[in-house]
């Protein structure tokens, strides 16, 4: 299975967000926070900024949103052109509908799940996913301590997908380093968020390769 490293660009620098993307331009993804500061208690940017980080066309988008009443605002991240979006399953009224309505505006559909929330809650419509984020830190904020006792809930939901051949992805976002990236594709993640790790390194280009690296050597499914 293919690993995937998507910088969040959550602390990079906010008036040069363009040249954010260009500086880790051999990633896969872009990972982009969006937070509303009612979801969770901080405030970053809305769809105008993210649809003009699209049309940069440097990286895929993903849109990591972290906000009220993603029912409401989604399908629009996905008609902009993100190529993948994620809610979070605790803000959300009727993912399935919404997972459906992701699709039709031509994005990835994902689910994301806060530190204290049971994986159980996705079972209804795992299926339709295209990826599950797993948080490894409380959302709101970057360069936060990664969270290992969320490692049996990757676990689990690899095992999950495993028995019933499902070709879904497993997103790990908060704390990712080269400390702990092997850790979390060994318990059966493949897609890995990093902000701080990448931006706060002297060359994110390089950094994003040392994650590829550990990526592809421990990725194990
Ligand atoms: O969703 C997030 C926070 O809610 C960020 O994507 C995440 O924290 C990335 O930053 P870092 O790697 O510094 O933790
Ligand atoms: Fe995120």
């Amino acid at each position: 299975m293919m690993s995937t490293i998507s910088p969040s660009i959550l602390n990079a620098d906010a008036a040069n967000l363009g040249a954010a993307l260009v500086a880790v331009s051999n990633a896969d993804f872009a990972h982009v926070d969006v937070m509303d500061n009612h979801f969770v208690p901080n405030l970053t940017w809305g769809l105008p900024v993210v649809e003009a980080l699209v049309n940069r066309n440097v990286l895929p988008l993903d849109a990591h949103l972290m906000i009220e009443d993603p029912d409401r605002w989604a399908p629009a991240y996905a008609e902009v052109g993100c190529a993948s979006v994620t809610f979070h399953h605790e803000a959300c009224r009727d993912p399935k509908k919404l997972v459906k309505e992701i699709h039709r505006h031509g994005a990835l559909a994902a689910a994301a799940l806060k530190p204290g929330t049971d994986p159980k809650v996705l079972k209804p419509y795992l299926s339709e996913l295209d990826m599950v984020l797993v948080m490894t830190v409380e959302p709101g904020f970057g360069g936060q301590a990664f969270m290992p006792q969320m490692l049996p809930k990757v676990q689990e939901i690899r095992q999950w997908l495993k028995a019933e051949n499902l070709e879904i992805r497993i997103q790990v976002d908060g704390g990712i380093s080269r400390a702990n990236l092997a850790q979390a594709a060994e318990a059966g993640a493949d897609v890995f968020v990093a902000g701080s790790a990448i931006f706060r390194a002297n060359n994110p280009a390089s950094e994003v390769e040392v994650l590829r690296g550990i990526a592809q050597e421990h990725v194990c499914h």
